[in-house]
């Protein structure tokens, strides 16, 4: 069993820049959010620069780099412009995440083990230019052993099928789940990989997958958008904060 570790709280800021492309003008501003949300005590942002730039865009990843005090991991799919991009900035951490241009948001995990050669081959530049490189998968025993096998140092547990689960009041199918997400936490942990989780947490959700020992990083983005709007953006991240500490104490 895991020791408990420190809990790192990532916040995306994606929807603050979706909220600004709204009007295409430069209000609400991402670094603005990244600022308050280092104040309300996120250990990292994470900003995902998608192929489409539907939300966060080339000079909000510049405007990261320069003005956070806390680590950008900064979401990217498996190609050769996010790869230079990475390389010319350089961020304390890269995720490869899987990405189609007509997705609403990202659907699945990353298919490791459909193209491990090539993943081995892409992320080697990355891990060598000292970004710490996660990958974004399902809770799949096939894929984090492939992404073991080629070189992540982290995995990112997808834990979007349990929130949708919850969320629709399919609490059966969320508690079986959440049970998977726990068995391949704890396997991934044996492997010598670093454990994270996200996608789609909410207040509701976040307690159970906050407790597994072998978890170190939750990235949490859209419900704490869009709780800023009615507590305001620190109130939200404090909230959160609070309910992952809760769950590990
Ligand atoms: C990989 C993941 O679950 C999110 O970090 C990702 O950013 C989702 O995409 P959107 O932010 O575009 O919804
Ligand atoms: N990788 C998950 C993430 O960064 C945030 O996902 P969400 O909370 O916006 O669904």
């Amino acid at each position: 069993m895991a020791e408990q570790q420190k809990l790192r709280l990532g916040v995306n800021i994606d929807h603050v820049a979706t909220v600004r492309n709204a009007r295409g003008g430069q209000y609400p501003d991402p670094l603005r959010a990244a600022k308050i949300a280092e104040k309300a005590g996120a250990d990292g942002i994470t900003a995902h620069l998608r192929e489409d730039r539907r939300h966060i865009s080339d000079a909000d990843i510049e405007g990261l780099m320069d003005v956070l005090s806390v680590p950008l991991n900064f979401e990217m799919a498996a190609t050769d412009e996010m790869q230079k991009i990475a390389l010319r900035h350089q961020p304390h951490a890269v995720c490869i995440v899987p990405e189609k241009r007509e997705e609403r948001t990202t659907e699945g995990g990353l298919d490791v083990a459909r193209e491990e050669n090539r993943l081995a081959h892409f992320i080697a530049p990355l891990r060598d230019a000292g970004c710490r490189v996660s990958i974004f998968i399902a809770a799949d025993q096939r894929q984090i052993e492939a992404a073991n096998r080629i070189g992540a140092e982290v995995i990112e547990l997808h834990t979007g099928a349990y929130c949708d689960a919850y969320a629709e009041g399919r609490f059966d199918e969320a508690q079986e789940e959440l049970r998977r997400l726990q068995e391949m936490a704890t396997m991934a942990h044996g492997l010598g990989l670093e454990v994270h989780a996200g996608h789609g947490l909410t207040y509701d959700t976040v307690s159970p997958v906050a407790a597994f020992p072998e978890v170190r990083e939750l990235n949490i983005g859209h419900f704490l958008i869009g709780e800023a709007i009615f507590l305001g953006l620190e109130p939200a991240i404090a909230e959160m904060r609070r309910l992952m500490d809760e769950a590990r104490s």
